[in-house]
């Protein structure tokens, strides 16, 4: 196949205290979000002057991605600037037809997979017939430029624990709701919680294989009546410290960079849990623009461009696909 550009696709976030709420309105519109979560959900930006670390984070990933990809970068947000729909726009301009999307998510669900679709889609329509052609590029949950840094990080947080006896590791990625998971991957195969399963498994193999290790959930939203996965990341410490555990790395595999719900739900709320219960705790770093991240990023490239060579890096067995079926990651509201 041949591409003319490459697109980098995120969730996007606020840059002022003034693009808060506008940001937090764009994100959960027709989401059923309570009121109550979201003014919760605003005063955690508000405690980092309203700015948000994420885009900060794309725009180190796009300049570490120029010397590796020998395409123009553009880059599109969800929920704020740059909006997809202005970057698909500008590619247009630009004269780009066919471009190659690579989404700030690794794994399927609606959120994280379908939505961005949907998103390329509505952006597309809004710029028109002469639109740029946009694949996403397949799922990396298992992709060992993914797992090594994770595991490099984990290991790392392991030396930093005062003893590492009696200890554990924990992963943690965003809750969703059930239905949601239940509807993730072809046919649905609640394959959000396969993949992430199975890269808490490869990252704990590399990085400590002797610990014994959970995969818990993080950042709920939504209403109380809806069943969302579970346990709590704060109610697993609880646990753990029940249990005799004395010392936790906490590792965000949900994640590709410290956003706001690393360096909120995990640095400063899990941490305080820990603190009340005793806990010696450390949290694990994110991919971010680790060059390991960014040389996978120009393989996935490769590997769709290339399409004949036949080299697929998976270090798992939960299958990758390159076009979503249409049954695949649909919103659980419509399913
Ligand atoms: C699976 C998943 C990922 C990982 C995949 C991916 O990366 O895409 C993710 C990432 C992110 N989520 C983020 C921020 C928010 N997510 C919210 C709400 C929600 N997230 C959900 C799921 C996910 N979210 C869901 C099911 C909701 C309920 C509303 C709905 O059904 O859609 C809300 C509203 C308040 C609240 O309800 O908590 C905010 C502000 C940011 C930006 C952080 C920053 O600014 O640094 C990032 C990277
Ligand atoms: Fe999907």
């Amino acid at each position: 196949m041949v591409y003319d550009a490459f697109l980098l696709v995120s969730f996007g976030g606020p840059e002022g205290q003034d693009e808060v709420l506008p940001f937090m309105e764009n994100v959960t519109r027709g989401r059923g979000i309570p009121r109550e979560r979201l003014e919760l959900v605003a005063e955690h930006y508000r405690h980092f002057g309203g700015v948000s670390p994420i885009n900060a984070q794309c725009r180190a990933l796009i300049e570490a991605l120029r010397p590796e990809l020998d395409l123009p970068i553009y880059w599109g947000n969800r929920n704020w600037h740059p909006f997809l729909a202005d970057t698909v726009r500008q590619m247009r301009d630009d004269g780009v037809r066919r471009a190659l999307a690579f989404v700030t998510s690794p794994f399927g669900s609606y959120s994280s997979c379908r939505q961005y679709l949907d998103d390329i889609a509505r952006a597309r329509a809004d710029v028109g017939p002469d639109a740029p052609e946009i694949d996403k590029i397949r799922h990396y949950h298992d992709h060992p430029g993914y797992i090594a840094p994770h595991a490099d990080a984990v290991h790392a947080a392991l030396e930093a624990l005062p003893s590492r006896m009696n200890a554990r590791l924990v992963f943690t990625a965003h809750s969703i709701p059930t239905s949601m998971n239940a509807a993730s991957g072809p046919g649905g195969a609640g394959r959000y919680e396969a993949q992430l399963r199975e890269t808490a498994a490869l990252v704990a193999a590399e990085a400590a294989p002797e610990l014994p290790w959970d995969l818990v959930w993080q950042s709920r939203s939504g209403p109380p009546q809806v069943p969302w996965l579970e346990p709590d990341v704060n109610d697993h410490l609880e646990a753990l410290a029940k249990a005799g555990v004395t010392e936790v790395v906490v590792s965000p595999i949900g994640f590709i960079s410290d956003h706001l719900e690393v360096v909120w739900d995990l640095d400063v709320e899990a941490k305080n849990t820990a603190a009340r219960l005793g806990l010696a705790y450390e949290r694990a770093a994110t991919p971010g623009h680790d060059p390991r991240f960014v040389t996978m990023i120009r393989q996935l490239v490769d590997e769709r461009v290339l399409a004949h060579s036949n080299v697929r890096h998976a270090l798992g067995t939960v299958p990758t696909w390159d076009y979503c079926p249409a049954d695949c990651c649909v919103s659980p509201k419509r399913a």
